[in-house]
């Protein structure tokens, strides 16, 4: 019997499982998605088999990974509904539902792991919020529950009640991040740099400067206060993002991901 189990092998089912392989053997992972030839392909590559139907998945593993969009959801339910076995763990990565939604469609007695990973997993920098309520599980799950969210990346326990939150901080995220750095990388391709080398130099300075905030333990105020030379280049560079509303049009898309939560269920 396969260990954990995917309902669903697209961006984050791809990406967390890619992270598993480097702990679990292919044969202690299954999966299942929707098109055939697609799970053929991912078979393939990964030795990870696969089974047709949410149900086969569901009743050879003990950890089942809900990976399906939030809007497909529904159907998982209507397939699973009252399926779940006690000694089963589910983990969910969907965005929108809550703890007891995800009990309302699989059965109230469905044991559940609430996450919201990033796609920073395919190269095992991935961000987990996780939400479960300790008491539920034995310790060994437990362990293997935070085994699975370090196998590829980092995780943070947060209430449940913060989770839509951590959709701004995990898994929207990246996406920002990926626009600044087109954005930036056109700005200096606009005053002559190269593009390959925009990005390249621009995604490492994005690297560099997040291991600042991590490993200095310093205000990100005042590492942005260390660049700002007085009567220098880059405050010059600020000054024109504060005109344009760059902090307010942050904190905006978050307030947009945190409202479209409340809109995902079916
Ligand atoms: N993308 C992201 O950055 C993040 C996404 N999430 C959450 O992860 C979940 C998945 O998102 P993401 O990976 O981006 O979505 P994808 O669309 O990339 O993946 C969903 C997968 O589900 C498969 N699928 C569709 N219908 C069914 C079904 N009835 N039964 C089994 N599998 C099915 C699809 O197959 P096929 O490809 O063949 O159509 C696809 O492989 C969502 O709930 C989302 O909220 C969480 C954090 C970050
Ligand atoms: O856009 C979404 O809804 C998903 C959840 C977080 C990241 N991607």
């Amino acid at each position: 019997m396969a260990k954990i189990g995917f309902i669903g092998m697209g961006n984050m089912g791809t990406a967390i499982m890619r992270g598993l392989l480097k702990t679990y053997k292919p044969e202690e992972l299954l999966f299942t998605s929707a098109h055939e030839a697609k799970m053929q392909k991912i078979t393939e590559e990964t030795g990870v088999a696969h089974v047709s139907t949410a149900t086969d998945c569901a009743e050879q593993v003990k950890y089942l990974v809900l990976a399906v969009k939030p809007q497909v959801l529904p159907t998982v339910f209507k397939e699973l509904n009252g399926k779940i076995r006690k000694d089963q763990v589910v983990i969910s990565i969907a965005a929108g539902y809550a703890i007891a939604d995800l009990q309302a469609g699989l059965g109230d007695s469905a044991r559940i792991v609430r996450s919201m990973p990033n796609t920073p997993a395919m190269v095992g920098e991935g961000m987990s919020g996780v939400s479960y309520d300790e008491a539920l599980f034995t310790d060994e799950e437990k362990d293997v529950i935070d085994g699975f969210f370090t196998s590829f990346g980092k995780m943070e326990k947060v209430d449940e009640k913060l989770m839509d939150v951590v959709g701004s901080a995990s898994g929207c995220s990246p996406a920002y991040v990926y626009m600044f750095i087109e954005a930036l990388a056109d700005g200096c391709v606009k005053n002559g740099l190269p593009r390959q080398a925009a990005y390249k130099m621009v995604a490492q300075a994005v690297l560099g400067s997040a291991k600042m905030v991590l490993e200095t333990g310093k205000h990100p105020g005042e590492l942005k206060d260390m660049v700002c030379s007085p009567g220098g280049t880059t405050i010059e560079g600020l000054a024109a993002l504060e005109e344009n509303g760059f902090r307010g049009a942050i904190i905006k898309a978050c307030d947009a991901n945190f409202e479209k939560n409340k809109k995902l269920k079916g």
